[in-house]
């Protein structure tokens, strides 16, 4: 079978590179880059952070790859155009001449929600490179330039902006006053199901495309992108695909992150107890599935946006939660629940408490929690201390406090945290 690339797909020559991408992954080709395929007159550059194997097999495929959507019809699948160069997160001289090129206009990211709390000393890490390279920007063309962050955290623009700033402390205050006037951050809302490629995808890609395509992607046919904030140096015609650029995000922002990610949450910690192991299985079990409609009543109690609106967008998750086209596993979806939980639980918790109830959702959820961090699969940048305190004396008290400590002070809560988890670990 042909390998994928310009020539055997009859693809359009690579667009001019005037966006860079950080954190090259499956939901970046699923998502902002098929936005930005409906603007030719834009390339990628594309970073990954840790992985060195996929811009080699990208860059056979001359920047080309696959996005099959799978619903509940027949799959379809889609070659996406507008990664023009792929490169090695380690390839810093690179990196640093796409950053300060003046033709660059825009650099988009998904480095994950932990990457935005970065240790003191950046060496390594996601932000360390972004500093780097808009000193580098700053010490050459000072064009200025829009960051968009497109990771599943509450005002992304902002929590990305601050975290640049405390770290510019030491770069001089002229470099300080360059990144305030001429650095813009644009938040965004992001929504594509986009679960981790597998052989088997693989294979379903090379037989719908009649082309051997070594990094291709599987995602929904659903997708949503809403932004808010100032491009300076201009931006892809985005909206020819859908996106919505808006004012104010922070109803939409709860919306998704409250409804969509929560319910992943609730279901991914809860789930494996009752035999679970994907999003499809789990919403199809009668008991997950009540908890799930549980967490979005209390979710609707204290959300923005009104009832007429929250119902549809339910009746939608409904459906997109329970397509036998993706397999969206559950443990991928538990990992770093320590830098999660706190933006898609947490604040209905609160809430919820300070009128006086105890949803027996969160609560699932929060149990679920405590028995994924007594297994051997933890992935989270606090796993050491977290797995310490789950498996230790006073565990759901000690496990809650590293989240909060108001909620930790909760003895009703933490004592229906306990029972729940116990029956939970029973039953498994
Ligand atoms: N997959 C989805 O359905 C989806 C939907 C909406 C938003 N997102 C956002 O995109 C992010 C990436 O998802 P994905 O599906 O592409 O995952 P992925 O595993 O395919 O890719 C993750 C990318 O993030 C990088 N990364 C991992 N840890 C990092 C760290 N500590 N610092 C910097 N970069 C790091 C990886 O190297 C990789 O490039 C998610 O964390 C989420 O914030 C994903
Ligand atoms: O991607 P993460 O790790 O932030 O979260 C896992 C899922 O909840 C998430 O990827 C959703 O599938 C996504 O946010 C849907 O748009």
């Amino acid at each position: 079978m042909a390998r994928l690339d310009r020539t055997s797909a009859r693809a359009r020559p690579a667009a001019p590179v005037r966006a860079v991408h950080l954190g090259l992954g499956a939901f970046h080709r699923a998502h902002q880059a098929v936005y930005t395929a409906a603007d030719p007159d834009w390339g990628i550059a594309a970073y990954t952070f840790r992985n060195t194997e996929l811009p080699g097999l990208l860059t056979e495929q001359e920047g080309l790859y696959s996005v099959q959507v799978r619903g509940d019809t027949a799959p379809r699948v889609e070659i996406v155009d507008s990664i023009s160069r792929v490169h090695r997160g380690d390839d810093t001289e690179r990196w640093l001449a796409d950053l300060a090129s003046p033709e660059v206009a825009l650099v988009t990211l998904t480095i994950t929600e932990a990457a935005y709390r970065a240790p003191d000393d950046l060496a390594g890490t996601a932000l360390g490179r972004l500093l780097a390279g808009l000193r580098r920007r700053y010490e050459t063309s000072r064009a200025p330039l829009s960051l968009v962050p497109c990771d599943n955290l509450p005002g992304n623009g902002a929590a990305l902006r601050s975290a640049l700033r405390s770290r510019a402390q030491r770069c001089g205050a002229e470099f300080r006053a360059w990144l305030d006037e001429q650095v813009s951050f644009v938040d965004t809302v992001v929504d594509r199901i986009t679960p981790a490629t597998t052989e088997q995808d693989r294979t379903t890609t090379a037989r719908l495309l009649g082309l051997e395509d070594r990094a291709p992607v599987v995602t929904e046919p659903f997708g949503e992108w809403l932004l808010a904030g100032e491009f300076r140096l201009g931006r892809p015609a985005w909206e020819r695909a859908g996106a919505r650029f808006v004012d104010d995000l922070d109803a939409y922002e709860q919306r998704k992150l409250w409804f969509l990610n929560g319910a992943h949450s609730l279901l991914a910690y809860t789930g494996p107890a009752l035999g679970c192991g994907t999003i499809d299985e789990a919403v199809r079990h009668p008991r997950l599935s009540e908890w799930v409609e549980s967490w979005w009543d209390a979710a609707a109690r204290h959300a923005t946006l009104g009832p007429d609106d929250l119902l549809e967008y339910r009746r939608r998750l409904r459906r997109r939660f329970a397509s036998r086209g993706l397999r969206h596993h559950l443990r991928q979806i538990a990992a770093d629940g320590s830098q999660k939980l706190p933006a898609r639980i947490l604040p209905v918790l609160r809430a919820e408490r300070r009128r006086g109830r105890l949803p027996g959702s969160a609560v699932a959820a929060l149990a679920g929690w405590l028995l994924h961090l007594r297994t051997h699969q933890v992935r989270d940048p606090r796993a050491e201390e977290l797995t310490a305190l789950a498996h230790g004396p006073d565990a759901p008290r000690r496990a809650l406090a590293a989240l909060d400590e108001e909620l930790a002070a909760d003895d009703e809560l933490v004592a229906a945290v306990e029972d729940r988890a116990r029956e939970l670990g029973a039953a498994r």
